[in-house]
């Protein structure tokens, strides 16, 4: 994929898929355009950090771009649009990864019959590990989804769903990595109180999480058995299976 794909938005999310896709080649750095709203620290850094091009010009990043990717928070995408919307051409692939955020709602604002497709990725992208959910917008044709879906693959897994469940997607998977941070604070915080090193915990506990997402891909077995393996039953608790 040589397409030019600018960022209108240069947080978390905008990193992570930036750094994917180029982690696996998908295009160079000189084909990765981002912009922000006022950050100019942070546009720095990405241009520091990534060598792509940056620059608060919409007219500019949005010029030659074939994908677009919309990537600010919610209560921003209208002013975010707005700034855009003059130079959207029919033929650019508006891809927005903005929670809640309806594929109408876009186009209303864009007042354009342009293909626009929801995404739901998360942070993991920034591995190639996301696991990404996409839906269509009105305008979006077949071969804009397969675009987007080959797009979203380099970084990992891509899912084709209804919109409607697109807030189901962004509960799961969307937010998924921040549950399991979340259990992996806690667990080091408890093994650090048991008495072990921070960093022999820290190890034990990534390969473990590593190891158990493994478990669940390779073996198959649903996570309820797999569990039961672990949590031993009293001696004389005849219920086990
Ligand atoms: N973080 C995550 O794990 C995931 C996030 N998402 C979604 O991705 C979106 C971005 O999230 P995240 O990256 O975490 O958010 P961040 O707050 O890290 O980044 C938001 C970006 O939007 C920019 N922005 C705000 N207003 C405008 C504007 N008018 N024009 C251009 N850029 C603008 C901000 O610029 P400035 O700094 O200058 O204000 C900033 O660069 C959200 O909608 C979120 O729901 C989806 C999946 C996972
Ligand atoms: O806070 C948010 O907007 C997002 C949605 C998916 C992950 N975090």
């Amino acid at each position: 994929m040589a397409d030019k794909i600018a960022f209108i938005g240069a947080g978390s999310m905008a990193e992570a898929i930036i750094s994917g896709i180029l982690e696996m080649g998908v295009c160079s750095n000189e084909q990765i355009l981002v912009t922000n709203k006022e950050n100019e620290d942070r546009l720095a850094y990405l241009k520091g950090t990534y060598h792509v091009q940056t620059g608060q010009s919409k007219d500019n990043i949005m010029q030659d771009a074939a994908i677009v990717v919309l990537a600010t928070k919610p209560y921003d995408i209208k002013q975010a649009i707005m700034g855009i919307k003059p130079f959207v051409k029919p033929n650019q692939l508006i891809i927005s990864v903005v929670a809640g955020i309806s594929t109408d709602f876009i186009s209303t604002l864009l007042d354009k019959k342009v293909a626009v497709v929801r995404a739901m990725p998360n942070t993991s992208a920034s591995i190639g590990m996301s696991a990404t959910a996409l839906a269509a917008g009105e305008f979006a044709l077949t071969a804009d989804m397969q675009r987007a879906k080959k797009l979203f693959e380099t970084i990992g897994t891509a899912e084709i769903v209804a919109e409607a469940d697109m807030h189901a997607v962004t509960a799961v998977s969307g937010s998924g990595p921040a549950y399991i941070y979340y259990l992996v604070e806690a667990m080091e915080k408890a093994a650090v109180r048991a008495g072990l090193p921070e960093k022999v915990a820290k190890q034990l506990i990534v390969q473990t999480v590593l190891g158990a997402g493994e478990m669940l891909q390779k073996t198959g077995e649903s996570a309820d058995m797999l569990r039961e393996k672990i949590t031993s039953k009293k001696r004389n608790d005849r219920s086990r299976h």
